[in-house]
């Protein structure tokens, strides 16, 4: 069966506006931004289900939906996801889990004449101590930060799978590799979230209750990358446009921030005017992880959202409603 052996694509993707897409997880942070950039440009067919009409994970309801549906896109957006804690603490979870959900889709899609599909993977896919920035050769160098090997060893897999069904059978499977997002629709789960969301939180709550500290996790040192949801879409629908290459892409805002900077940041955003007290027992995870997203920016793809526009904008939006919005908890 013969598949695209060029790595950049003239743009197939967006000509075909009423063209079937499946975004999977399109409740979630990513699925969310997906579908809002989607239909920004014009999309009129997306297929979409949640959790509960579709548990991704039960191969013969994805291989069911598949044959019925026929989806000419997908998008890999559903997952198992969750912070440095919730990783840590369901090591079973995050690997079975995923490479449930992923072996599920991918494979259903391939079988059922799916077009191009894009599995989303994570900065975490890298050695812990991996050269800075990291190339996307720098994946299977060395051993993985210990707090999310799990989740990782998963997404690897996601990553190698879509390599192999191009090489056996010429299919257009890509992988992008975000570094650390944030936006609406959010998990805002006080244990088991990311760390922007956890603390927007925190600074949220504690300003309305009038504390006097907020507990931050860790030392404050690790440096991490954030990038905002809007530009990691705009970053897939580019992707699923322009490449169609055997190498996973990072995807990444190239500026970081430690810990303890971010943390700064989120109090002055939120306004509140105590002091941070950081719990020195809590993991600080991989010390730093910066990716390396020229690839990307040699297609033609950068981001736009500043840190601080993307958190001035995060934050009115969990707190537009009378209660601060906390996401779906259930998730993790
Ligand atoms: N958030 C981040 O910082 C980063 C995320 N990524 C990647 O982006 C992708 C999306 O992450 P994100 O949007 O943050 O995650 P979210 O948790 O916000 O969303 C995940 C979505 O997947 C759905 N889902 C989970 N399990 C199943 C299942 N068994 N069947 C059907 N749907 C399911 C969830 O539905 P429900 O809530 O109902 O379970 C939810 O809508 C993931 O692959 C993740 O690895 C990569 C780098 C960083
Ligand atoms: C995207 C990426 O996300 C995960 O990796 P991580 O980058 O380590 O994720 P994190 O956002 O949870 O933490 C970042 C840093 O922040 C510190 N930190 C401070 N205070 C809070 C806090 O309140 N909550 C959290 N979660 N972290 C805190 C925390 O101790 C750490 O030093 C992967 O497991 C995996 O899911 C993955 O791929």
């Amino acid at each position: 069966m013969g598949g695209p052996d060029k790595e950049t694509l003239t743009g197939s993707f967006t000509a075909e506006k009423n063209a079937k897409i499946f975004v999977a997880g399109h409740r979630g942070l990513v699925g969310s931004a997906v579908v809002r950039k989607l239909l920004q440009i014009g999309f009129t067919n997306i297929v979409l289900r949640t959790h509960q009409e579709l548990d991704l994970t039960r191969q013969s309801d994805v291989e069911a939906f598949f044959a019925q549906e026929k989806p000419q896109f997908v998008i890999l957006s559903a997952a198992k996801v969750g912070g440095i804690h919730a990783n840590n603490t369901y090591p079973a979870d995050f690997i079975s889990i995923n490479l449930q959900i992923q072996t599920n889709v991918i494979d259903a899609a391939y079988r059922n004449g799916v077009k191009k599909l894009l599995f989303l993977g994570s900065s975490c896919i890298y050695p812990k101590f991996a050269p800075q920035p990291i190339t996307e050769d720098a994946l299977l160098t060395g051993p993985l930060e210990p707090t999310n090997e799990w989740y990782a060893v998963a997404k690897i897999a996601g990553i190698k799978m879509c390599q192999a069904y191009r090489l056996q059978y010429g299919w257009d499977a890509i992988s992008a590799m975000p570094t650390n997002l944030y936006g609406p629709n959010d998990n805002f789960h006080p244990e088991n979230s990311h760390v922007l969301p956890a603390l927007i939180r925190r600074f949220h709550e504690a300003k309305v209750s009038g504390a006097k500290e907020v507990v931050v996790w860790g030392t404050g040192s690790p440096l991490r990358e954030f990038l905002h949801v809007d530009d990691l879409a705009d970053a897939v629908v580019f992707l699923m446009e322009k490449y169609s290459g055997l190498s996973h892409v990072n995807v990444g805002s190239r500026k970081e921030v430690t810990i303890k900077e971010l943390a700064e940041l989120v109090k002055e955003v939120v306004g509140f005017e105590g002091d941070l007290v950081w719990d020195s027992t809590k993991p600080d995870g991989t010390p730093r992880k910066l990716m390396d997203s020229s690839k990307l920016a040699e297609l033609g793809w950068v981001p736009k959202i500043s840190l601080r526009d993307g958190l001035v904008d995060t934050y009115k939006w969990t707190t537009r409603g009378e209660q601060f919005y906390e996401g779906p908890v259930e998730t993790v």
